[in-house]
């Protein structure tokens, strides 16, 4: 069987991932397609109770990129590549570009340190064992570190992340942004600053040019 797609969704907090991805779900379950929704950091038990973690306890800088490390590992183990290798579609609400942007962009870690456990964390996984596991595809949704903060304004409780001043947001905003000049075209940027309409249909349009919402019953 043909390995699954895998689709990571990225951006600052606030950006709007978690309000379309449901209707991105939907889309690729009405083309036919098994579809495993799951985010980070999180996705197991084991890297629920890291999240809680990395969202709530105060740590320091290393600390937080080996947790979310490690969090990612068990993630991609447990559930991310059965997944794959079912032929399931995977809808993942962050992933690897994620680390760069906060950990590397946002708190000043080494960007090539970061690679270093990209590159341990993302390999020697069944059925690839030497290739290192990326998204196939990254949507990348692009908001103003201003906008974002107008956005969640009062809607709930901020974690340790989102009480981060304005100016962290800017730069993990830059973060992705050069992350995503040297993709090699995985990550597509959504501008997040329209109505929900538009970027619900940039990001169906994204998903479509990869052809993976034609149907997939009997093919
Ligand atoms: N296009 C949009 N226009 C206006 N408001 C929006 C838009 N998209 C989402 N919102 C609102 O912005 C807020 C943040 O959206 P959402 O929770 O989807 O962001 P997120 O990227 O998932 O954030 P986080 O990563 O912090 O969970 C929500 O109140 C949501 O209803
Ligand atoms: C994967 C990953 C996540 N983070 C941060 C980014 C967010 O502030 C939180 C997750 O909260 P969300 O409501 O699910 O967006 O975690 C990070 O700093 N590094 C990472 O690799």
């Amino acid at each position: 069987m043909m390995r699954g797609p895998f689709i990571s969704l990225e951006g600052i907090d606030g950006a709007g991932k978690s309000s379309h991805l449901a209707a991105l779900a939907d889309a690729l379950r009405a083309a036919g397609r098994s579809v495993l929704l799951t985010r980070e950091p999180g996705g197991t038990p084991l890297a629920e109770k890291l999240r809680q973690l990395l969202l709530h306890e105060r740590m320091d800088v290393l600390t937080e990129v080996l947790l979310v490390f490690a969090a990612r590992r068990d993630h991609i183990v447990q559930v991310i590549a059965p997944a794959l290798a079912r032929g399931d579609v995977v809808l993942c609400d962050r992933f690897t570009d994620a680390s760069f942007a906060y950990q590397g962009a946002g708190r000043g870690f080494d960007r090539e340190e970061l690679s270093k456990l990209e590159l341990l964390a993302q390999t020697g996984i069944a059925p690839e064992p030497d290739s290192m596991l990326q998204p196939d595809l990254t949507l990348w949704f692009d908001l103003p570190a201003e906008l974002a903060a107008e956005r969640l304004a009062g809607v709930r409780a901020p974690d340790r992340f989102e009480t981060e001043p304005q100016a962290f947001f800017a730069r993990v905003a830059r973060g992705y942004a050069e992350r995503a000049a040297q993709s090699g075209g995985r990550m597509v940027r959504i501008d997040a600053a329209q109505q929900r309409e538009q970027v619900a249909a940039q990001m169906l349009a994204a998903v479509a040019a990869r052809g993976w919402l034609e149907g997939a019953r009997g093919g």
